[in-house]
């Protein structure tokens, strides 16, 4: 068991201007955070008069800290222990704006600005790859908490348009009083980019459900959860570890946030859910409390073992150090301060894996038996091999050889037979490559060229030299993946806005077609108010500008893609003749005159340099593929929220549109009244208003509605929406030209 306490991390918001408010000192074993409050503040909201505030942490991150740095100091640390077993949690806690989502999630624009949680996936995938020795799998869940309701962010059978829509979770207490969530899904993630993905489709679902009354991330909390296993291979044991990353709901107190109505029902369960996780963090730093009010709300329920049970905890203080925010600032501090004093208890969360095993005692028996049996003399070996089982062995010697496990074992018993029949599969197959080798060498000997034998493992490889061998083996593959997905992207890569722009696999979960569908659903006349409203809309440019540097990323991509391919192929190349000369030599010397062979010993280094520029190039065009992905993320999370914002604006413009209706039903203008009785009515202009703005009214500003039926078509409001648009553009030119 380790015992710890939870450690507190600070991290300053930059500022827009100069601030004195606060200093940064470092001592041995941390740092220490200097709040100096202004003279005329300590007469106002802070009810004493002290003026400065001195809070430890572990290590204070200033404003100009990177997101890599943050995730150095805090995160992988707590990964690689998740990785050994330990349960691990990181939450953000601070006021609203002060940097929680920035730090956990990530920034929304460049990928230097990924937060915790895609660098905690893209850091555990990269471990796993180190040990191969072990077999890893990954499994993931998104938990929202919002006025004390759970919902899975996961669910890929809703396409959520609102909070609501998605999957209700549930807090169930078993008979142990252990909490369990109903309803949340745990998705597996094979790899690094399924992980991602999951990611993606939480985060956008958090986007999507997020009202202006619900803005996400300052009103509720979000749980992505992170859940591992590690086995060694041929081991029975299993480790289990789960790793919480918790962005929590904005701290300020109610008072200061000047809200009512809805916001503030919402504004008192934050309040309420973070007064209760303080109850319980002020509860734990109490020496002899023995009862903790876990219970209280949904959030302390689902987080019990990351505060004061089995978990390795760290917490990131949020701060902003305007002076506007200074009381808020110290409140977090203080905050941190109780937490620091709760002790965790982190357990090794071993287990056995039952069906390994059952497995290695069967195996264990059938040894023992077998043992047995020719101690005793037991087995009678009366009747010869039939040419059916010899040939069945010969496979099985086959398929041993084949299997690249060091624990890869082959068993056939304890007849003497059949373990003879073996050792001739094995004197077989070793002369046929032998044959094999010398018909290759002969070929190439004749046409004077040399031999490729590109992949298979040579016998008279050096150690070296066949892992070399086995590395490039694994790049190629890898390399025809990243050429796959570099030429399925320059066919989508030009395409309009209606289609996909991913590089997603099929089964990755993709919002893509939320958007494609609802495009296509569209009516004409609703397609073309969007063509009008994207091209007004900020957020267009935004989305323009990430689509120039994908492109850009495209292009690098494909020169860094060509150099390395031409590296690999310059490698094939020296492996050739790397095995020719060696085959030559092979003929005429000893193994040790060999070794010291000068021009063989020159190109084996010369093809080492190149391997090593081709593993650099491969790593940069590893990377160059994630950010690809990041953009595309962003350049989806921009096209559903421009969606977003359009049905919004539809809907009003819809509202306002049968309101005019209605009105017009009601006093029917005198001018074409019995043409508009029959079939449409005329909208004209509110005079006064168009008077006040100084604005000619045009002959296009009448704009016609049917009156057919009760509910208007897209087109009918599409109509509306061009004229209403008209007209705001020419006021606003007008009073423009007025003004100047
Ligand atoms: N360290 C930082 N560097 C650059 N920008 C930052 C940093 N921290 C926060 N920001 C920016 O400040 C704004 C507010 O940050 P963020 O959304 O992370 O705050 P928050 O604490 O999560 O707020 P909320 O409680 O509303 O979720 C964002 O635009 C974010 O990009």
């Amino acid at each position: 068991m380790v015992k710890q306490t939870i450690q507190i991390y600070c991290r300053v918001k930059p500022t827009k201007s100069k601030t004195s408010f606060y200093e940064i000192n470092h001592v041995e074993d941390g740092a220490n955070l200097s709040i100096i409050v202004p003279k005329d503040a300590t007469e106002g909201y802070i009810n004493n008069k002290r003026e400065d505030f001195r809070f430890r942490f572990r290590q204070i991150f200033d404003q100009n800290a990177k997101q890599d740095d943050v995730f150095a100091a805090v995160a992988r640390p707590v990964i690689d222990n998740v990785i050994s077993g330990y349960n691990g949690t990181i939450f953000a806690y601070g006021q609203t704006g002060s940097g929680k989502t920035f730090t956990i999630t990530g920034g929304p624009e460049r990928y230097a600005d990924r937060g915790i949680i895609p660098r905690s996936l893209s850091y555990i995938f990269q471990q796993f790859a180190q040990h191969a020795d072990q077999s890893h799998t990954v499994h993931v869940s998104y938990l929202e908490i919002y006025n004390e309701n759970g919902y899975d962010l996961l669910d890929p059978k809703h396409e959520a348009s609102k909070l609501e829509d998605l999957p209700r979770v549930l807090l169930m207490e078993d008979e142990d009083q252990n909490m369990h969530l109903k309803n949340l899904s745990v998705h597996a993630a094979q790899n690094e980019e399924e992980a991602l993905n999951l990611l993606f489709l939480g985060d956008t679902n958090r986007m999507i459900a997020e009202t202006p009354m619900n803005q996400a991330s300052t009103r509720s909390h979000c749980i992505f959860t992170i859940h591992v296993t590690s086995k060694e291979v041929g081991s029975a044991t299993v480790r289990k570890a789960k790793l919480h990353l918790v962005d929590l709901a904005g701290s300020e107190r109610v008072s200061k946030t000047n809200v009512n109505g809805l916001l503030l029902t919402e504004a008192k369960y934050i309040n309420l859910s973070l007064h209760y996780l303080e109850q319980v963090i002020v509860a734990l730093s109490e020496k002899h409390r023995s009862h903790i009010p876990y219970r209280n709300s949904m959030m302390t329920s689902v987080l019990r073992d990351s505060l004061g049970g089995n978990c390795m905890t760290t917490m990131i203080a949020t701060c902003s150090v305007d002076k506007r925010n200074i009381e808020e600032t110290i409140s977090t501090c203080r905050f941190s301060q109780r937490v620091a004093l709760i002790k965790n208890d982190a357990i090794l969360n071993e287990e056995l894996d039952p069906r390994v095993l059952i497995n290695q005692l069967r195996v264990e028996n059938l040894q023992l038996r077998n043992q047995i049996s020719m101690q005793n003399g037991n087995e009678q070996f009366t009747e010869s091999l039939t040419t059916e089982l010899i040939e069945k062995l010969f496979e099985q010697v086959k398929v041993y050889l084949a299997d690249t496990d060091n624990e890869a074992t082959l068993n056939v018993g304890a007849d003497m037979r059949k373990i003879d029949q073996c050792y001739r599969a094995f004197k077989k197959l070793h002369l046929e490559l032998q044959e094999q080798l010398k018909t290759a060498s002969t070929t190439s000997t004749k046409h004077g060229q040399p031999i490729y034998i590109t992949h298979d493992i040579s016998p008279y490889d050096s150690k070296e030299v066949k892992e070399l061998k086995e590395i490039i083996k694994l790049r190629d593959n890898e390399i025809s993946i990243l050429v796959n997905m570099l030429k399925k992207e320059k066919k989508t890569e030009y395409r309009p806005f209606t289609e996909s722009t991913t590089l997603k696999t099929e089964n990755s979960f993709s919002s893509t077609d939320r958007v494609g569908n609802q495009l296509k659903n569209m009516s004409v006349g609703r397609q073309e108010a969007f063509d009008h409203f994207r091209r007004e809309n900020p957020i267009n440019l935004k989305l323009e500008e990430h689509k120039r540097i994908l492109k850009q990323r495209f292009t690098e991509a494909k020169v860094l893609g060509e150099e390395t391919n031409q590296c690999r192929n310059q490698i094939n190349h020296m492996k050739g003749q790397y095995e020719q000369m060696h085959l030559r030599l092979a003929a005429q010397l000893t193994q040790d005159e060999i070794e010291k062979n000068q021009e063989l010993n020159r190109l084996r280094s010369t093809m080492e340099r190149e391997q090593t520029k081709y593993r650099e190039c491969f790593n940069r065009l590893k990377n160059m593929k994630q950010e690809i992905e990041h953009i595309q993320h962003v350049i989806e999370k921009d096209r559903l929220q421009m969606l977003k914002e359009f049905d919004d604006w539809w809907e009003e413009q819809s509202e306002q549109a049968e309101q005019q209706r209605q009105l017009l039903e009601m006093k029917p203008s005198t001018t074409d009244h019995d043409q508009s009785r029959k079939s449409t009515a005329s909208f004209q202009m509110d005079r006064s208003s168009a008077a006040s703005n100084n604005v000619d009214r045009p002959s296009s500003q009448q704009w016609n509605l049917p009156l057919t039926g009760d509910k208007k078509t897209d087109d009918d409001i599409l109509a509306f929406a061009n004229a209403r648009q008209r007209i705001i553009s020419q006021t606003h030119k007008c009073k423009k030209t007025s003004i100047e």
